[in-house]
């Protein structure tokens, strides 16, 4: 078990250097874009001393945009922009489950670009009236939304369907940004780096940079929700099964290899599914524990992270992605009837039932 002293120095040492870097970052420049990235790397102490290792989560969820996905959003654009593909004035439009759309918004109102959205109609009411403040205009659909945004963007003058799932200025983002920063933040003493995929970029962008600065030895792990195919496809050699099934996470969650994460599926060295009972049970926990209020697709990374931790044993150093805030979910994740709805309710244990305070 790691020690009190040592733990508190190593979390003191996590927090001065991020809180270094923060500052760095604060008088960088201005606007949106130069104050994405640079986040804290969070030492998650309670999980940390139950396991015997060092559990770390990257404080995506403190950007300014408020996920993971401002680091893809200024990527891809920055990208369009320097092959001349969107001009001043120009309108961008995306397939989004929401967070990607909010990081572009931000990034089309720094710049003055139009920002329009297509979504499935799945996703939190939270998502859609934020991205409607954020001045972007939004369709939330049934089916193929991703198609429908790249169709729609065909039939406009001077426009650009930034097509974040096969886009590889996505990855590029991580790879220039997180994966350095992660690198940084541990000093090179990191072990495992693990995440769910929806586009891929994050883990595709993360693992390339540990991978290559580290030769080889940080062990990079996909983990993924019900109703996605990627667990079953690293584990069956290759092969891609009919998606079934779905889960209360959002924002992750594949059905078939995107270039993405096409770039470094072959490098992942494993994988793991993560039940929708163990994530709710889990962002419950941090809540309690560490004070931390976070989205599913976050609780769902953490407990990944401490299943890697257990394989590869005490004293490891395992990093994951903390991808935003329960702010955006939590007419659902706090209701006591949607839980029960999802059948999440009775799974939570009792000390913490008091945290579900909506009906
Ligand atoms: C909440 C949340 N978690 C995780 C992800 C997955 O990130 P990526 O697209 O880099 O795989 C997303 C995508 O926006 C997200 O919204
Ligand atoms: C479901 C999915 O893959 O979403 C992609 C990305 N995470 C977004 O929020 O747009």
């Amino acid at each position: 078990m790691l020690s009190l002293l040592r733990a508190s120095r190593l979390a003191h040492s996590y927090q001065l250097q991020a809180g270094k870097r923060g500052l760095a970052s604060a008088s960088a420049g201005p606007g949106f874009v130069n104050a994405v990235g640079n986040t804290p790397l969070i030492y998650l102490k309670t999980l940390s001393e139950q396991t015997g290792c060092h559990i770390l989560g990257k404080a995506e969820f403190q950007n300014p945009g408020g996920s993971v996905k401002d680091r893809a959003a200024i990527g891809i654009i920055q990208d369009a922009e320097e092959k001349g593909l969107i001009q001043p004035g120009g309108t961008v439009v995306e397939g989004t489950a929401g967070n990607t759309g909010i990081g572009l918004a931000h990034v089309c109102r720094s710049k003055g670009y139009k920002c329009v959205i297509f979504m499935p109609n799945t996703q939190s009411q939270e998502k859609i009236d934020l991205l409607r403040m954020l001045g972007a205009e939004v369709h939330p659909v049934p089916a193929n939304y991703n198609h429908q945004a790249r169709e729609y963007a065909a039939t406009l003058p001077n426009t650009i369907w930034t097509d974040q799932f096969d886009n590889t200025a996505n990855m590029g983002a991580h790879y220039l940004t997180t994966g350095p920063e992660i690198w940084e933040q541990t000093q090179g003493k990191v072990d495992a780096f693990v995440c769910a995929t929806g586009t891929g970029g994050t883990l595709a962008g993360v693992g390339k940079y540990l991978k290559e600065k580290s030769g080889g030895k940080v062990q990079v792990w996909l983990a993924d929700p019900p109703g996605s195919v990627l667990h079953a496809y690293l584990s069956s050699g290759g092969k891609l099964v009919e998606r079934k099934g779905s889960s209360i996470t959002e924002g992750i969650g594949q059905g078939r290899v995107t270039d993405n994460l096409a770039t470094f599926i072959n490098d992942v060295d494993g994988s793991l599914t993560i039940s929708d009972e163990k994530s709710i049970v889990m962002l419950y926990q941090l809540l309690d524990t560490e004070g931390l209020y976070l989205g599913a697709s976050t609780a769902l990374n953490v407990v990944a992270a401490v299943e890697v931790a257990q394989k590869l044993g005490k004293g490891s150093t395992i990093v994951t992605a903390l991808c935003d805030g329960a702010y955006r979910y939590q007419s659902r994740l706090f209701s006591k009837q949607w839980l029960r709805s999802k059948e999440l309710y009775d799974v939570i244990p009792d000390h913490l039932k008091k945290y579900a305070v909506l009906d």
